[in-house]
């Protein structure tokens, strides 16, 4: 619901919060664990606020926030903010909205907090979570068709598609934090005209454009979460890069899905936008006519007059020689989350009929988000139409695939007229040479 903590007149004590364009305004205030960068302390929860950081052990040692919002504050001040999801949507609130109001032009904590700010510019970051399990949907139909196509000409969109929101249990020990740097991965690859496969560093490495749903209160098992609870179980959202290696994956994933192919990294932007931040950006979530409509345990009137959510995305690419020459990444793709097939409380609701237990920290992939044109493609292999329509750089490079020394950055963002603008900050990591090369 929308709260006085939109409003988009606010503005900040914190100058850089105000900036035209800046992802860290007064009505985003997302979470973070952070350290002083080079130092051995332990990481601590923290809110940014433009380019600072609101320290949570630094706000709950000084004794600032009363009731729901300290006890918040205090949940925030460990090295996960898993005790922070834990509490329930009433605390994050409670927690927010006295943020919002301590960090506002003129509010009388100001000097008390600012005691408590640490620069973005001089920290790094760590896993928002410990991410006990993490599910990759395959919320795009637009991906769901443009892949298909390429893995199965004969039958691109298999028929339970618009029924089930099709998911495969990820890997969470490989899941990194913006600035992961990996290297590409060995695996079994198979040309089609091959006999057999070889063990070779992968060729077609490329990227998958998704978010992040972190879980923040969990079910106990054999309760299903309902779809009008859903969205009160989830604490927020980031970018997530599922890095996958086509041509292994081309040959291992009949009949069980991705394995290998995707468990070598996961790359999470460090911010977790709260799904309150994100109530100004819902829009309508409809299916083209004639689809069949969701079964009733997976339908709310609330999900259809507002279940989407209209978060703006890029990708990014920077080669090897880009950086060399002082170049920016150049951007590649642009699209929307607005246009996924099933929505996070589908996602949520649906991993939970069968009893299932999702835990506080557990992380979904919203699945590639692809939307409606080829320019929208949420993955190279789309792009570049299975590795055959390459994309030709400012430079002059050319790519189908990621080649080593490319970094890929994602970027998020909300606007909208009558709300203000809110960021992700970016989620950015780069592909080293194979361990054989
Ligand atoms: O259609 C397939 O066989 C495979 C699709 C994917 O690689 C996508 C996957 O990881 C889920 C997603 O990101 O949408
Ligand atoms: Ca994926
Ligand atoms: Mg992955």
């Amino acid at each position: 619901m929308i709260n006085e903590t939109h409003d988009p007149a606010l503005r900040s004590w914190v100058a850089s919060a105000n900036a035209e364009g800046a992802d860290f305004t007064i009505q985003n205030l997302p979470f973070a664990t952070f350290r002083r960068r080079g130092t051995t302390d332990s990481l601590r929860g923290g809110v940014a606020i433009g380019d600072q950081i609101v320290d949570l052990a630094a706000l709950s040692a000084a004794g600032l926030l009363q009731g729901m919002a300290a006890t918040a504050a205090k949940a925030g001040a460990g090295s996960t903010l898993n005790p922070l999801m834990a509490l329930g949507a009433p605390a994050w609130s409670a927690l927010r909205l006295a943020l919002s109001r301590a960090l506002r032009d003129g509010a009388a904590e100001q000097s008390r907090l600012q005691a408590c700010l640490v620069p973005q510019a001089d920290v790094e970051y760590g896993l928002p979570a410990q991410i006990g399990d993490y599910t990759d949907f395959y919320t795009s139909v637009h991906h769901a068709t443009n892949i298909g196509k390429l893995f199965r000409p004969d039958n691109p969109l298999l028929p339970n598609y618009k029924w089930v929101p099709i998911g495969y249990h990820g890997r969470s020990s490989s899941i990194g934090i913006s600035g992961q740097r990996f290297r590409r991965p060995l695996g079994q690859l198979k040309a089609p005209d091959a006999e057999g496969p070889v063990l070779a560093p992968s060729k077609r490495m490329d990227i998958e454009l998704e978010l992040g749903i972190f879980i923040g209160t969990g079910n106990a098992q054999g309760e299903p979460i309902t779809m009008a609870e859903a969205e009160t179980h989830v604490f927020g959202i980031c970018l997530l890069n599922d890095w996958s290696a086509r041509d292994i994956q081309a040959w291992e994933y009949q009949p069980l899905g991705p394995f290998l192919s995707k468990s070598f990294a996961t790359t999470l932007s460090p911010w977790v936008v709260t799904m309150e931040a994100l109530a100004p950006y819902r829009v309508a979530f409809s299916r083209p006519d004639g689809d069949p409509q969701p079964l009733p345990y997976l339908d709310s009137p609330a999900n259809r007059e507002r279940g989407a959510l209209d978060i703006r995305l890029q990708v990014l690419l920077q080669s090897q020689r880009m950086r060399d020459a002082g170049q920016a990444p150049q951007k590649l793709i642009e699209t929307s989350y607005r246009h996924a097939y099933w929505t996070v409380a589908q996602m949520v609701t649906h991993h939970t009929i069968n009893g299932c237990n999702l835990q506080p920290g557990d992380l979904f992939g919203s699945g590639t988000l692809s939307g409606p044109t080829l320019d929208q493609a949420g993955a190279l292999i789309e792009l570049t139409q299975g590795g055959k329509q390459p994309i030709t750089l400012a430079n002059g490079e050319q790519r189908t695939f990621l080649e080593d020394g490319d970094t890929v950055v994602l970027r998020g963002w909300c606007e909208k007229p009558g709300a203000a603008h809110i960021g992700f900050g970016d989620c950015v990591g780069t592909l080293l040479p194979a361990a054989t090369a």
